[in-house]
C-alpha cells in the first residue's frame, strides 16, 4: 500500500515514517511545516507542504500518489494553547480532519489511522484506564480529539473505510538524537532544560494521592509508538471494515520523582528538585490498561523509561552540546 502520513515531519510522525517504509510500505509525507521540520523526511520519500484544510491540494496529492492508506498525524497539541486559543484548535484539529476525510472518502483510500490521545479520558478515576473508561477531556485540545475519533468512526461506518484511533500515553526518546522532540513542553525536556542551565528541576506538586505524591504517568518509547502504527495498518489492511479503538501505553506507572531520578542517573546531573504548588489541569494518575491492543494486534512495548531518557538525552545533547558532563 502507498500510506499518506499527515505530520511526517514532526517528532512521532518521523519516526512512523520510519516504522512503516522498514516494515516494506510506501510512505509520502504531507506536513504544512509549522512545527515539523523537513531534515527529518528520510531521503527518498516524496514531501508535500500542505495544510490538511487544503482539500483541492489533498485531494491531487491522494490521487498522483495512489494513496490507499492514512495515517493522520498532523495536529496541534499543547494542551495550555488549546485553552487560549479553542477555536483554533478545533480549526486545525477538527476541520482540517473533516477536509481531510472528505478528500479520503472521494479517493481510493481502505484505511485510516487517527493519532489520538489518552487527554480524551480526563481525569480518569481508575487504577488502569481502559478503551471503555468514560472519556471526559478536559481542554479543548481533548475535545478536539474525542471529536476527532467521532468522525473518524462515523466515516468508517457510513462508506466502509477501516479505520483506527491511537490514544497515545506520553510519549518519549527518540529513535536517533536527529529525531528527537524538539519541543520543551513535557516533563523529559523540561527536566532536560533545567539541567542544562545548572537549575533544580521542578515538581509541579507533591501532594497527590499517590506513593510517593507525585503524578504517575504511563510513558511509551517513540519507537514502540511507531511500531504499534504498524501493526494497526497491516491490521486494517488484512481486515476491511475494522473499527479500532487502542490505548497506546505499557501499562506501567511512572512518578514525577522517578522519572526526575533515572534523568539524574542517565545525565549525571544531580540536583534535589523544587516542589512547585499543582499545575492546574494535572490529573494525579493516567496509566493505560494495555492489554486490548496485545490481543487484537499482539503489539507489545519493548523499552522502558530508562531507553526512553537516554535516547532522549542523547537528542538533547545535539542541540544543547554545553549540557554534556565530564
Ligand atoms: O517540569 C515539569 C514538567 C512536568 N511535570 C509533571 O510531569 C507530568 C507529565 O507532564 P507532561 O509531560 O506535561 O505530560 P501530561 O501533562 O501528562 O500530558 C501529556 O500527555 C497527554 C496524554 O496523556 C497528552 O495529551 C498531552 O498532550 C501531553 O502533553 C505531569 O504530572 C506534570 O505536572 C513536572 O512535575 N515538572
Amino acid at each position: 500500500m502507498t500510506w499518506l502520513i499527515t505530520g511526517g515531519a514532526g517528532y512521532i510522525g518521523a519516526h512512523v515514517v520510519r516504522a512503516m517504509t522498514r516494515a516494506g510500505e510506501r510512505a509520502v509525507v504531507y506536513d504544512d511545516l509549522s512545527t515539523g521540520d523537513a531534515a527529518r523526511v528520510p531521503d527518498g520519500i516524496p514531501l508535500v507542504v500542505g495544510s490538511t484544510l487544503d482539500g483541492d491540494r489533498l485531494a491531487r496529492v491522494l490521487a498522483e500518489h495512489e494513496v490507499t492508506g492514512v495515517v493522520h498525524l498532523a495536529a496541534k497539541k499543547q494542551v495550555g494553547e488549546s485553552v487560549d486559543q479553542p477555536l483554533r484548535y478545533y480549526r486545525e484539529n477538527v476541520e482540517g480532519l473533516r477536509v481531510l476525510l472528505e478528500a479520503v472518502t472521494a479517493a481510493d483510500v481502505s484505511a485510516f489511522v487517527f493519532s489520538s490521545s489518552a487527554a480524551v479520558y480526563g481525569m480518569p478515576d481508575v487504577d488502569l484506564v481502559t478503551e471503555e473508561t468514560p472519556c471526559m477531556p478536559m481542554s479543548p485540545y481533548g475535545e478536539t480529539k474525542l471529536v476527532g475519533e467521532w468522525l473518524v468512526r462515523a466515516t468508517g461506518r457510513a462508506t466502509g473505510l477501516s479505520t483506527a484511533s491511537l490514544r497515545y500515553f506520553n510519549v518519549a526518546g527518540a529513535a536517533s538524537p536527529e529525531l528527537a522532540d524538539t519541543g520543551v513542553f513535557n516533563l523529559v525536556p523540561m527536566v532536560f532544560e533545567k539541567l542544562t542551565e545548572n537549575a533544580a528541576p521542578r515538581i509541579f506538586g507533591d501532594d497527590y494521592p499517590t506513593p510517593d505524591g507525585t503524578c504517575i504517568r504511563d510513558y511509551i518509547h517513540v519507537v514502540d509508538l511507531a511500531e504499534a502504527h504498524v501493526a494497526t495498518a497491516r491490521a486494517l489492511q488484512s481486515s476491511p471494515g475494522l473499527d479500532l479503538t487502542l490505548n497506546i501505553g505499557r501499562g506501567e506507572g511512572v512518578s514525577v520523582r522517578e522519572m526526575i531520578d533515572t534523568i539524574a542517573a542517565v545525565t549525571g546531573h544531580h540536583h534535589v528538585p523544587t516542589v512547585t504548588p499543582r499545575r492546574p489541569g494535572d490529573p494525579a494518575r493516567v496509566v493505560a490498561s494495555a492489554d486490548r491492543i496485545a490481543t487484537e494486534l499482539g503489539w507489545k512495548a519493548r523499552h522502558d523509561v530508562h531507553d526512553m531518557i537516554a535516547s532522549a538525552w542523547q537528542g538533547w545533547l545535539r542541540h544543547h552540546p554545553q549540557a554534556a558532563r565530564d
